[in-house]
């Protein structure tokens, strides 16, 4: 048990005619390698869909209003010996055209790709709701 509070992350599936935009994490950062949903850490005082909004901006260069940013579902897990909360929101309309601006790839996945990536163990729980939405 750790004493501080939880983390929470938020992560975005972009969707797009029955795919999801993944992004593969960089070599130098833990879990190298691995594909993930971009998003990221809500900031003190920070709603978790505005930190959404501005993690998709920074890290593919879309605007998103979060408004619009409709949750799916949510998992758990350990960084280190802290309790990571990722909640999983759906997007489904952006301005701009995803850009790979932090990490070394970005993918669009069907279902059946999706289930075959490597993924952090967090993820694992998000993969069979949102392949529903896939189709
Ligand atoms: N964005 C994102 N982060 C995830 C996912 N799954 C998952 O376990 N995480 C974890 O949630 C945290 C996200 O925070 P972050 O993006 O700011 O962290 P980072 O490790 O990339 O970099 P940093 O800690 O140097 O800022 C990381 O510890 C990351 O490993 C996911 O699908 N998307």
């Amino acid at each position: 048990m750790d004493s501080m509070p939880p983390l929470l992350v938020v992560a975005g599936a972009l969707v797009r005619g029955g795919a999801v935009l993944v992004q593969q994490r960089p070599a130098d950062k833990a879990m190298a390698g691995l594909w993930e949903f971009p998003g990221g850490k809500v900031d003190a005082g920070e709603a978790p869909a505005e930190a959404l909004a501005r993690e998709l901006n920074e890290e593919l260069g879309v605007s998103v209003d979060p408004v619009k940013l409709t949750p799916i579902t949510f998992g758990t897990g350990l960084i280190g010996s802290r309790d990571l909360v990722l909640l999983l929101y759906r997007v489904a309309q952006w301005t701009g055209e995803p850009q790979a601006l932090e990490t070394p790839e970005l993918r669009w996945v069907d279902a059946d790709a999706l289930r075959d990536l490597p993924m952090p163990p967090a993820d694992l729980p998000l993969i069979a709701p949102l392949c529903r939405i896939l189709g």
